[in-house]
């Protein structure tokens, strides 16, 4: 990692997570520090870094030109990184961690904030704090989903599921599945096929039942491997239950909501009327420090 203003000046990180979704989070208010994939990749290793699924720098949209367009919407862009370095239009639980930060660093009050990503701005509330002490979850919207349709299947040590392709601005394919366990280890991507549906890759959600409007997933991310959650893919299965289920908020005018459990927690996700699906979860600051850029420009053993 290099800086405009210095080479050799320390950066500061936080590390925080969602449903143990975790993150490195980079401070990086006016866009001077260039972090390469390798970078990314070197900060989330688990043994030799900080270890994180992905990495969020903090930016003002002004000071970045992939979102400087949506300046006048929402002053802060949250530039997501996977753990392998790769870039993802969104990230559910990340940006619930970065209105978390945003929050915690004072640079926004208690109550509603706009964020610009990838996919377009995301609308966060975050909630009071609970009297127990602990921080209030907080509510994002997601966007709504697309469903291009079409067969799409995913398949873990020769055995194969068919799946629902569906967009949250991000590609998932959702399989149902008897029992969580038979995606086996989930070390490495699921095959998907056709592979032209996924020309970028796709992040594929496991899901069962475990009571009315209620399910259980496990995850393989695009670019991460196997998390404890993901939000954009909590939202995936949301849609996909529904309408296995019968369910279209568009059709009826009523919105339906859905507990999703994940291996790390449990997120609440309902659909709207208009489309708009809203996921409400936690979201954990638990250490800050300081990455020392010679580590980062040493080579790695
Ligand atoms: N964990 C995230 C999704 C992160 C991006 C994903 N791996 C991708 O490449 O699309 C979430 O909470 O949504």
């Amino acid at each position: 990692m290099t800086a405009a203003r210095s080479a050799d000046a320390p950066f500061a990180f936080l590390k925080g997570h969602g449903t143990e979704n975790d993150f490195v989070i980079v401070p990086d208010p006016d866009g001077v520090l260039d972090v390469s994939a390798a970078d990314v990749a070197r900060l989330c290793d688990r043994r030799a870094g900080i270890g994180a699924d992905g990495l969020l720098r903090v930016v003002r949209s002004a000071a970045h030109p992939e979102a400087a367009a949506l300046a006048s919407e929402a002053e802060w862009f949250m530039d997501y990184r996977n753990s392998d370095g790769s870039i993802a239009e969104m990230c559910g639980n990340g940006v619930r961690v970065f209105a978390r930060y945003l929050q915690r660093a004072g640079l926004v009050g208690a109550g509603d904030l706009d964020i610009a990503t990838r996919a377009g701005v995301r609308h966060a509330h975050i909630g009071k704090d609970g009297v127990d002490g602990t921080e209030g979850e907080i509510t994002v919207t997601m966007g709504p989903a697309e469903l291009p349709g079409g067969e799409v299947s995913v398949g873990v040590d020769g055995q194969t599921w068919p799946a629902v392709h569906v967009s949250m601005g991000n590609p998932h394919a959702v399989a149902f599945v008897d029992d969580l366990d038979d995606a086996g280890e989930l070390l490495r991507a699921p095959a998907v096929s056709p592979a032209g549906a996924y020309p970028n890759g796709t992040n594929v959600e496991f899901v069962v039942d475990r009571g009315p409007a209620h399910v259980a997933m496990r995850v393989h991310e695009r670019g991460s491997g196997e998390t404890r959650s993901c939000g954009t893919g909590a939202c995936a299965v949301m849609v996909a239950a529904a309408r296995r289920d019968g369910l279209n908020p568009a059709r009826t005018g009523q919105p339906v909501t859905y507990t999703v459990d994940v291996p790390g927690g449990r997120l609440v996700v309902t659909e709207r009327a208009d489309g708009e699906i809203e996921m409400t979860g936690p979201a954990v600051i638990l250490a800050e420090g300081t990455i020392d850029p010679s580590w980062l420009a040493a080579p790695s053993h």
